[in-house]
């Protein structure tokens, strides 16, 4: 760390001179530097992979076998090597120069042009949140969007990738290789600004299995791949760490987790990368180590767009080309040394002891006003704090000015012109792994996540028999008479209802996969059809787990009747029922995604599931409106004991007296409404297997229209309509 050159010095002398235009440093010495006499580089970590060619080549026999030699002939395009030629000169990167020759990985020019994009508002598209912006970005480059919270700068980035969240709309264009289409699949990678991780996987795991599911080709093929994008995020030490914390160890510090999230996208050897808020949560260290890691991922030819909030001088010095935002307006777009240049030009020349990006933000934020008005107050008891009395409003709308009659303007627009006059070589779909593969993987990932996970199964299985072994000893060999009937009634409904009740203890888990599933589905890493098969095909083996050992605990701690067949009718029931509640459970855990309303919703759910179960009162007795019709018909409590009851006391006889005996069914119902028929129960069974699919089904529905996005959208619209501040 001590060998990194941040050339604060240089910097400052650059910003002290903003004012005259000859003060510019030139590029390359601006950044870093190497110590006179030596050759290696300035920062010590891992080499940057070489991205092998020929493989990705083998590899996309699924229709974007050529994309990398399209992207190695994308360098040869004559707009981007007069660019590389220096019309523009990108600033240097000790290291970089040899990838500059012999890249491997070629990234693709984009550029965005008048670019707008507008919100609903009362039902009409008017509110601007980007406001004609125009811009590029360059193979080999970083380029950053800065400015203010709320400024739209995620939102640019969204836009420039394609990704707008509705009720968002684009207007303007956006040019890849001067090409005006979307990106294909593989072409471009999104890190957004939460990492979602899976933290009972290690490092290399997590990147091997999203290795599995985004790229075509044999497993074999994805280990180098996998260790290509763990050397290029600089994560060799980490690599066999589990992500997040276990027993005593702590998990991955978030500079790590982060560059794990950048890694995942990397598996597919993207020719442009978006990073929203890369720093997000960093402390100063760890974001310098992770954008000296993005520098050196640049210089393999890599295009990096991200946004950034504020910034050290030092990763300041790394940026390329800054687009500097406020309230969605663009008060610069053009090199990090000439935003110096163009804040100097319009009268706000960065103090020689403040760092640039603090002077960009403190001179363009508005949330400052607040601040100055404090100031004032306290200026009066404890002096002058003129330093910070610079009203942003006229700040920004001087900067705005500026900029739209600056060469720097002009530049950029010729500069945009060059880029999208003559159409580069399209960027081709790689390829993607087949719905197969992918149910296999998911399949296996939660198998191995929820044998890892004690918080996922052991524990409840844990406190699964922990009740049945409870539940058992109170109803401990309850006997076979007719007296027991009730009793015997009895213990079958708690066992059911609190079985079920328990069920709930697991629902952490299930909104963890559901924000894996939104994560993975946003990058199409993952669809709605293959992760509830992967979710359903993996947690049969651990229901069936619960299902079968809490049966033999209850059955034989109450002894219920004796046969085998009675006992796998009793297993089987209670999976079943198992697998319905944990659909309802994934249902809720989308709807909310938060563990404490899910909680809630799920317990009153099985309150009321318990209540007109049958049980506290026969269901022909129930109240029709609600009660009975629909709750007593959607509750698989009721099919569930049912069934089970029909089980114990179908074929079976109580002698009544002497002579006189009556069946197990009719002595059953004056406890429980049950059916005579043999086959009562197997069409129980079945309404609870229909029940299991049922809210797969649904959930398929809402996954797959992505109910929560509209349901986001519509609160969205709805308190912007509202609230005043939220405008
Ligand atoms: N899909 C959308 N629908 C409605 N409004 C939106 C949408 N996306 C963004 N906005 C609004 O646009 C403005 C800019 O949002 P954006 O997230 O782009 O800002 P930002 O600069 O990235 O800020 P921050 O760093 O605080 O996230 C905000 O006021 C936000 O509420």
């Amino acid at each position: 760390m001590e060998e990194i050159q941040s050339y604060s010095d240089n910097y400052r002398s650059s910003s002290s001179s903003a004012s005259s235009p000859a003060g510019r440093a030139p590029g390359g010495a601006f950044f870093y530097l190497r110590k006179p006499g030596t050759s290696r580089q300035p920062i010590s970590f891992e080499d940057s992979p070489e991205w092998d060619d020929a493989e990705i080549d083998a590899q996309g026999d699924e229709g974007g076998g050529d994309s990398i030699r399209v992207a190695t002939t994308a360098t040869a395009s004559p707009s981007l090597s007069k660019l590389n030629s220096g019309s523009f000169p990108s600033p240097s990167f000790p290291g970089a120069s040899s990838s500059v020759t012999g890249r491997k990985i070629v990234g693709a020019s984009i550029v965005w042009k008048d670019l707008t994009v507008m919100v609903k508002e009362k039902r009409k598209y008017s509110d601007k949140v980007v406001k004609s912006s125009n811009g590029y970005a360059l193979p080999g480059t970083l380029t950053v969007i800065m400015g203010p919270a709320r400024s739209g700068k995620s939102t640019l980035l969204r836009a420039i990738a394609g990704r707008l969240r509705s009720p968002a709309r684009m207007y303007g264009e956006v040019f890849v290789n001067g090409v005006k289409s979307r990106m294909p699949y593989g072409s471009y990678g999104y890190v957004d600004r939460e990492d979602v991780l899976i933290e009972s996987l290690t490092v290399r795991e997590m990147l091997y299995y999203s290795a599995l599911l985004q790229l075509p080709g044999f497993f074999s093929q994805k280990k180098s791949v996998v260790e290509d994008a763990i050397a290029a995020m600089s994560l060799g030490d980490y690599a066999n760490k589990l992500i997040g914390s276990h027993c005593y160890m702590k998990g991955l510090p978030n500079g790590e987790r982060k560059r794990v999230s950048i890694a995942r996208e990397l598996v597919m050897r993207p020719n442009i990368l978006f990073i929203d808020e890369p720093l997000y949560h960093l402390d100063s260290v760890s974001a310098l180590l992770l954008m000296v890691t993005l520098k050196k991922l640049a210089s393999t030819g890599c295009t990096l767009i991200f946004t950034m909030y504020q910034s050290s001088t030092e990763v300041f010095g790394l940026f390329d080309r800054i687009c500097l935002l406020s309230n969605g307006n663009t008060l610069f777009f053009g090199e990090t040394l000439a935003c110096l240049q163009h804040f100097s030009n319009a009268g706000f020349p960065c103090p020689i002891m403040q760092s640039p990006s603090d002077h960009f933000l403190r001179a363009i934020n508005t949330d400052f006003d607040r601040i100055i008005a404090m100031c004032k107050n306290l200026q009066d008891d404890q002096g002058d704090f003129s330093s910070v009395n610079m009203d942003t409003a006229v700040a920004i709308r001087t900067l705005e000015a500026t900029y739209k009659s600056s060469a720097d303007s002009a530049a950029v627009e010729t500069m945009i012109v060059k880029l999208t006059e003559k159409e580069g070589p399209r960027l081709k779909n790689r390829g993607r792994a087949s719905a197969a593969t992918r149910i296999a993987v998911l399949t296996w990932r939660s198998l191995l996540i929820m044998s890892r996970e004690w918080r996922y199964f052991w524990i409840r299985l844990v406190l699964y028999v922990l009740l049945t072994v409870s539940i058992g000893t109170v109803f401990f060999n309850v006997g076979h008479s007719l007296l027991s009937v009730m009793v015997r009634v009895a213990s079958i409904f708690v066992f059911v209802s609190f079985m079920l009740l328990l069920s709930v203890s697991g629902l952490p888990a299930h909104i963890n996969e559901i924000k894996l599933y939104i994560h993975e589905e946003s990058n199409q890493h993952s669809g709605a059809t293959v992760f509830l098969l992967g979710h359903l095909l993996s947690s049969i083996p651990f229901l069936f787990l619960t299902a079968i050992s809490s049966t033999l605990v209850f059955y034989f701690l109450v002894g219920l009747r004796n046969e085998f067949s009675l006992v796998m009718y009793f297993a089987l029931n209670i999976f079943m029922c198992l697998l319905a509640n944990e659909a309802l459970m994934m249902t809720v855990a989308y709807i909310w995604l938060d563990t404490f309303k899910c909680t809630l919703a799920l317990i009153f759910i099985h309150v009321m599931m318990m209540l007109v179960a049958g049980y506290f009162r026969i269901r022909d007795a129930l109240p029709e409106p609600l009660w009975k019709y629909p709750l007593s018909y959607v509750a698989f409590h009721t099919y569930s004991i049912q069934g089970l009851l029909e089980n114990e006391y179908i074929g079976t006889a109580f002698a009544v007296g002497e002579v006189r005996t009556i069946s197990g069914v009719q002595a059953v119902r004056g406890s429980y409404n049950i059916s005579s028929s043999p086959n009562a129960k197997w069409a129980n069974l079945l309404v609870l297997f229909s029940m299991a699919v049922g809210y797969r089904i649904l959930l398929f529905t809402l996954l797959r229209f992505n109910v929560r996005e509209h349901v986001t959208r519509c609160k969205f619209c709805w308190l912007r309509m509202y609230t005043p501040a939220a405008k």
